[in-house]
């Protein structure tokens, strides 16, 4: 390649050269043209402060992670033409109340990995509770998610952040009427995506007071969201136990136990609202008491 470089008409060249202390270096920038060389600029070089925000941070806020309806709506209008989907999807989204507001029954969240208990958590909750019983993403998208599953995080990710403002909508109109329980909301879809594009070990996660954990302004809030964790040897037992074939996404989780502990630090440190973690090893009927003496003491219920 040197010699490639050597044999090309003109190129440049930097020298580097430290001061005693090492702190400061001097940077020469040469040019070689022909068999001249002339020194054209110098530069000095010295450690800069630790800066502000780690650089994945500027790979997640409005890239992987939306704050608000109009970005992720931004990301799909502009797929219109080579995913032919998003016009269905965003004629969905068109569809709901922007800023929907919240009934007078609450709203409680329950998040955790695959097979912490949600399922099963939940439908017991819906009985005792008579409420409703909603997810995101909503099933009126359930035939895109594979199709969006396979396209890069920017797209991928905006059609769950604008799936969550289409369950607002449905969140908004049940609450007014009961109690209303929800299968993964804006947590799942912030924790995953952060967990996804931070590379390297826990401590890569941006810091916990980040503004990338800040909930989107626009978004419906929730009265409570719970954070369903499960000791890994119990929920690959659960997993097995299950027998359903793993997604994609399943199998890197369990492969990549680190990846799972991101997702999960991930939604510990999502803010207002924040989760509250319950250990959900032990048995359904435990897990239920626990969750109905929180929503007593959060909810009013
Ligand atoms: N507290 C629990 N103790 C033991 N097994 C459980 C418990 N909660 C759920 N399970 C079982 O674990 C598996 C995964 O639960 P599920 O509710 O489907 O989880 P998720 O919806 O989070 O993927 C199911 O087979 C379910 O019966
Ligand atoms: N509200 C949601 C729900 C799921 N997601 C994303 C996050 C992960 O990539 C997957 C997890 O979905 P998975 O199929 O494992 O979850 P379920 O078993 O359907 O509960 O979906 C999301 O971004 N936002």
């Amino acid at each position: 390649m040197l010699k490639d470089l050597v044999k090309s008409e003109e190129f440049h060249l930097c020298t580097y050269v430290s001061s005693e202390d090492g702190k400061l270096w001097q940077q020469c920038v040469w040019s070689q043209r022909g068999k001249e060389c002339t020194e054209v600029a110098k530069h000095y070089i010295t450690v800069a402060a630790k800066p502000e925000y780690h650089p994945t941070l500027l790979n997640i806020i409005n890239t992987v992670v939306y704050y608000s309806f109009e970005d992720a709506y931004r990301v799909l209008q502009e797929c219109k033409e080579c995913i032919p989907e998003s016009k269905e999807v965003l004629e969905l989204a068109d569809q709901c109340m922007k800023n929907s507001t919240k009934g007078r029954f609450p709203v409680i969240v329950i998040e955790g990995l695959d097979a912490t208990g949600k399922t099963t958590l939940t439908q017991s909750l819906q009985e005792i509770l008579r409420g409703a019983l909603l997810r995101s993403p909503p099933g009126c998208l359930s035939q895109w998610r594979a199709r969006f599953d396979a396209e890069p995080p920017l797209i991928r990710r905006a059609f769950y952040a604008l799936g969550n403002y289409i369950s607002a909508c449905d969140i908004a109109r049940e609450s007014a009427k009961s109690p209303v329980i929800v299968d993964r909301y804006w947590h799942s879809t912030a924790a995953y995506a952060i967990a996804t594009e931070v590379g390297g070990t826990l401590e890569s996660l941006p810091s916990s007071h980040s503004e990338v954990y800040r909930w989107p302004r626009d978004l419906l809030t929730p009265d409570l969201v719970v954070l369903l964790t499960v000791r890994p040897e119990e929920r690959a037992r659960r997993l097995l136990a299950r027998g359903v074939e793993k997604t994609r996404e399943e199998a890197e989780l369990e492969a990549n136990n680190l990846f799972r502990q991101k997702v999960e630090e991930a939604y510990r440190r999502i803010q207002d609202p924040a989760c509250v973690v319950i250990d959900a090893s032990p048995s359904k009927e435990e897990v239920l008491s626990e969750v109905l003496l929180l929503i007593q003491k959060h909810c009013n219920l």
